[in-house]
């Protein structure tokens, strides 16, 4: 499966993710190409993990047996345009695209009936602990194996049965390294308020999420059991944690994983 050729179309903060956990699950680098509109990205890329690369994106799916598409939702119309113009055979080529909120309707209508596997990565499959929502178009058995086989690296692999379930992943994993971040934000400035230095408190925080999140996936116990053994009655942790309940903590977090849903279906009306 290492010999499929495959070119990233924009090479950002996804591509460069996903390229990443590719390279370090053993994927041949001479096989990976990046493709971007401006050069500083793709030197980093060809610097970092051996790729090749290129401005020309008519050149990268000229070569490619699958394009990822990985620029902004906005410019992904110009860019399958541009390459049908250009390099009008990639119609019978492997599709798949990592933008939020296009669906394939809208692929189709830009580059016909492709094979297309729409995909949803997170940041963290940087360190290969991401989790990738994917929805296959078209594809055969052997396509949807490749696909399985390309995003093994990034951590954990989701298919999803209905196209809307994207939108889902999105809101619970796409978008969520962001709510963590947003979190432990909160707590690296108030940590910092109590006199931490901006390091310390960073580390401390960063740590605590970590032990955390390894303690409960390596546990059966829920998040709920997991909570009650650090409360104690009357204690400190359970001051803590109904201020956060007081304060719609549970309400809030399914307010905004919503508004990310809503997002993404206004992102397909307005392209
Ligand atoms: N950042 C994230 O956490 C996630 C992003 N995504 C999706 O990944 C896609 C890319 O997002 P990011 O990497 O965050 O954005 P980004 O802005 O970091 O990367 C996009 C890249 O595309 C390049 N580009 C723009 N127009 C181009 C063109 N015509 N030809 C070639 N390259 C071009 C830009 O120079 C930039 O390097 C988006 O569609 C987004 O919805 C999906 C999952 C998570
Ligand atoms: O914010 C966004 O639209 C993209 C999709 C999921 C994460 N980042």
């Amino acid at each position: 499966m290492n010999d499929n050729r495959v070119a990233f179309i924009g090479a950002g903060n996804m591509a460069r993710c996903v390229i990443a956990a590719m390279v370090k699950a053993g994927y041949p680098a001479e096989n990976i190409m990046a493709a971007n509109r401006s050069q500083p990205k793709l030197t980093e890329l060809a610097k970092d993990y051996g790729i090749a690369t290129t401005l020309d994106n008519a050149a990268a799916a000229d070569w490619a047996d699958v394009i990822v598409l990985a620029v902004k939702p906005q410019m992904m119309q110009d860019v399958c345009s541009a390459l049908l113009e250009q390099a009008p055979q990639c119609q019978d080529k492997m599709f798949v695209t990592l933008a939020a909120g296009l669906p394939v309707a809208h692929y189709e209508n830009w580059l016909g009936n492709i094979k297309l596997v729409r995909a949803m990565p997170n940041t963290p499959s940087l360190v290969a602990l991401g989790v990738t929502g994917l929805f296959p178009s078209r594809c055969s058995n052997y396509e949807k194996a490749f696909v399985d086989h390309m995003f093994q690296g990034t951590g954990m692999t989701v298919w999803l049965n209905e196209e809307h379930e994207i939108n889902h992943i999105i809101a619970v994993t796409g978008s969520s390294p962001a709510y963590f971040f947003y979190f432990m934000q909160s707590m690296q400035q108030k940590a910092e308020q109590l006199g931490f230095s901006a390091e310390q408190a960073k580390a401390m925080v960063a740590q605590t999420a970590l032990g955390a999140a390894t303690m409960a996936l390596q546990s059966d116990l829920s998040f709920a059991q997991l909570r009650a053994q650090v409360t104690s009655k009357g204690g400190t942790t359970h001051e803590a944690v109904s201020t956060f309940a007081n304060n719609g903590l549970e309400e809030m977090v399914a307010k905004a994983m919503q508004a990310a849903i809503d997002r993404a279906q206004a992102m397909a009306k307005s392209i």
